[in-house]
């Protein structure tokens, strides 16, 4: 289903945490919510829930003002980073508590609970308690519990904030693999703009309580609309006062048209990359170049080589920041 938030704005005290922001999320649609820690991710996804009241504008679910409803009656999924599950409870019950408390019959029940537990990979752990379970088949098993009452909308907040990288990973990958079957409405928050890179269709970047800007994961990193957006998703570096993506810059041993020139301070090999630090004027700037690039050079600290960014390379005045 489709969620619409227009112009909402929502102050705790005198702080403002969302100022007029409107977001368009597509039905079907696997959006990220992407920003700093305090730009109001959370609260964002709060009152699409329902869990906070904004103090102006609406939230649509698939068109119809859901503004002033319980979050029960929006039919919401909602999955937090720490997962408070039933202890004692096995992991089919707790999965199943949503249908046994809308007193589904027991057979259906049991039918949807299965499905649910293969759709997360669980099948072979239905009869162990939570603690039993490591943190990322604890998340799936959060994700199974908010799918058993076939919510229209799934909301997840850093559900795999906790974790550590490599399961991150592996749960994102599921996550997305998870949604191109079952195709609800998911919106996601993170800070992590590779996480929200890899995942989403849609990511809507949100710092200071506005909308920055939104769009495919592509397409932002490509046409940032701020130097903020365009640091935010991915590295950049300055070049004679704008910012660019370092892998955007061109070394070479000879001066070319509009080149400035630069002194090599360290060569870093990253595997398939090299990340070559150096000085230009009174500026440090980076540049990434491949291995072949680095050693046709032959660079060394010291060296004085010319940066130039290719033709194409998108920047931004470094003034506009
Ligand atoms: N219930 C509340 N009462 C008072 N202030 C709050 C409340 N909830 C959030 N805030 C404040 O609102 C701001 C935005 O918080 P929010 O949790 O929405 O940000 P976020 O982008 O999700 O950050 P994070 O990534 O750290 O979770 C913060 O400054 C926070 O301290």
């Amino acid at each position: 289903m489709a969620i619409e938030v227009r112009g909402v704005s929502k102050s705790f005290g005198r702080t403002p945490v969302l100022k007029d922001v409107s977001v368009d999320i597509a039905s079907g649609s696997l959006t990220a919510l992407l920003g700093p820690s305090g730009g109001g991710k959370s609260t964002l996804l709060r009152v699409i829930a329902g869990l906070e009241t904004p103090d102006a504008g609406a939230v649509l679910i698939s068109g119809v003002d859901a503004t002033r409803l319980s979050p029960q009656r929006r039919n919401v999924g909602f999955v937090f980073q720490h997962y408070a599950a039933f202890k004692h409870m096995s992991v089919r019950r707790n999965v199943a508590f949503g249908l046994e408390i809308r007193k589904r019959p027991k057979a259906e029940i049991q039918a949807r609970v299965d499905e649910l537990l293969q759709l997360v990979h669980l099948e072979q752990f239905a009869d162990r308690y939570p603690a039993q379970l490591s943190g990322g088949q604890r998340q799936r098993m959060a994700l199974a519990r908010a799918l058993a009452v076939e919510p229209q909308v799934l909301l997840l907040d850093e559900p795999f904030g906790a974790l550590d990288a490599q399961v991150r990973k592996e749960l994102r990958t599921w996550l997305r693999r998870l949604h191109d079957e079952v195709h609800v409405t998911t919106v996601f928050v993170t800070h992590d703009q590779e996480e929200a890179m890899d995942v989403a269709d849609e990511i809507v970047v949100l710092a200071d309580g506005e909308v920055k800007q939104a769009g495919r994961p592509q397409d932002l990193y490509d046409n940032p609309a701020s130097p903020f957006v365009m640091s935010f998703l991915g590295p950049v570096t300055e070049l004679d006062g704008r910012l660019v993506r370092p892998h955007d810059i061109d070394v070479t041993a000879e001066p070319a048209d509009g080149s400035t020139a630069a002194v090599v301070n360290r060569i870093v090999h990253l595997g398939f990359e090299v990340r070559v630090e150096l000085t230009a004027g009174d500026r440090d700037v980076w540049a990434q170049i491949t291995r072949g690039a680095a050693s046709r050079l032959g660079l060394a600290p010291g060296d004085t080589v010319h940066l130039r960014a290719v033709p194409a390379a998108k920047s931004l005045a470094v003034a506009d920041a």
